[in-house]
């Protein structure tokens, strides 16, 4: 009741660790933006700045020293070498020469002799460093490139993959998961190798992990989640069969993951995250071009949060008071890519630039959202892919 003294149990009321959490992140990032708002406009258009040159030297430094005196991660390693290309060719810049011819042998070692790539020479082939390591040389482009992908050994590998549930496992005897199922369709729709046989019962499975919230979860019965909403979605539209799915409730919990701070979060009460910018921001965008529907999240705020709370001085982070790396420099430029565009229903055309905040120069390159590939490397591979072989419509 209004104006009545807190009873004897609201007093003894405690904020959960998770409201404690939240509020900590909303007091530094309110912060964050108080201090953009109290200094001058000049200076606010350098706070918005993308710090282009500081973002390169992290990046080429970073797959510089990929070599093989490379031990953290070490079964990661397609997966770094696909965060700092994707991250350099969406600032609209390439390697020099030698680097990406080491970067060719290196992602070439990974390779399986029975088909898909290992976390490292030498290592089980895996779906989802086969999807990197693909991404990757498609991002670098070029028939050298183009031509060390083993198709038809990765054909027999997804083909060994495929799970009885109409899903594929992430390796031999492996987890059987959404992303396994996206790593696997998109590799095969990107070289051009998606046919019947690897689409069958694909359907039925992600639609077995859409929950009660709206959202898509990793496997049946889990917690819906930004990561795998994506994924779930993208392998949807890849083998048509996106209208399975209940859209108006994927759509209603996607757009309640946007928080105050701007950014996106994973899941129901969870913190915000920078490269839940692209993960949510990426399957909003998909959702856009099935409907040609119109803004289905805060464009403004979310480049906000990505350029003042995500950026540092070289690198993207989670949130203020994390580290830089690679994933989330990836997944921040490929949200701001996200956000900064209008995405037409026709997945052929080049996006057209949208609302850009800060100086115009923050315009990235467009990207194709269901491969997550700049869209001119995406579309020379596709050509090549086409051209070199017959390409088989699912
Ligand atoms: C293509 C590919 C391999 C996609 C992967 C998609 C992806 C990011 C899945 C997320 C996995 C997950 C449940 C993270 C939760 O971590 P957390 O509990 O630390 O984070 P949270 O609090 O934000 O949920
Ligand atoms: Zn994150």
């Amino acid at each position: 009741m209004i104006g009545m003294e807190p009873s004897s149990s609201s007093a003894e009321w405690k904020p959960t660790a998770s409201q404690e959490e939240q509020w900590a992140l909303e007091r530094h990032v309110f912060h964050i933006y108080q201090l953009f708002c109290n200094i001058p406009p000049k200076s606010q258009a350098v706070m918005l700045e993308l710090q282009r040159d500081n973002h390169i030297e992290y990046l080429m430094k970073g797959l510089r020293h990929l070599g093989p005196s490379f031990s953290v991660l070490d079964a990661n390693r397609p997966w770094i070498c696909y965060w700092i290309l994707h991250s350099i060719a969406l600032l609209g810049e390439s390697v020099d020469d030698a680097l990406e011819s080491n970067t060719i042998d290196f992602i070439s070692r990974c390779q399986d002799q029975h088909g898909g790539y290992g976390g490292g020479p030498g290592q089980m082939p895996h779906l989802a460093t086969t999807y990197a390591a693909v991404n990757s040389l498609i991002t670098l482009g070029g028939h050298r490139s183009l031509s060390s992908i083993n198709r038809g050994k990765i054909y027999s590998f997804l083909q060994r993959m495929k799970h009885p549930s109409g899903g594929f496992s992430m390796h031999d005897g492996g987890e059987v998961d959404v992303r396994a199922c996206y790593t696997a369709i998109s590799v095969a729709s990107a070289l051009c190798i998606l046919d019947k046989e690897l689409t069958q019962g694909v359907g039925d499975y992600i639609l077995s992990c859409q929950t009660y919230e709206g959202g898509i979860a990793g496997e049946p019965g889990s917690e819906a989640h930004g990561g795998y909403t994506f994924c779930g979605l993208a392998t949807m539209i890849l083998i048509n069969e996106a209208n399975r799915l209940d859209l108006p409730s994927l759509t209603d919990w996607l757009v309640f993951r946007q928080g105050v701070e701007g950014g996106f979060q994973g899941r129901t009460n969870k913190l915000v995250d920078g490269c839940y910018s692209f993960w949510q921001g990426g399957a909003a965008v998909l959702l856009q071009r099935l409907h040609e529907a119109g803004d289905l999240f805060q464009s403004h705020a979310l480049q906000q949060y990505i350029l003042l709370c995500s950026q540092v001085e070289g690198g993207f982070r989670d949130k203020p008071g994390k580290s830089r790396d690679h994933y989330h420099t990836c997944y921040c430029l490929s949200g701001l890519a996200a956000a900064q565009f209008r995405w037409s229903k026709d997945a052929d055309r080049e996006p057209l630039p949208g609302l850009v905040l800060g100086p115009y120069s923050n315009l990235l390159e467009p990207i194709d959202p269901l491969h997550n590939i700049v869209f001119e490397q995406f579309d020379e591979a596709r050509e090549f892919f086409t051209e070199s072989q017959h390409c088989d419509d699912a």
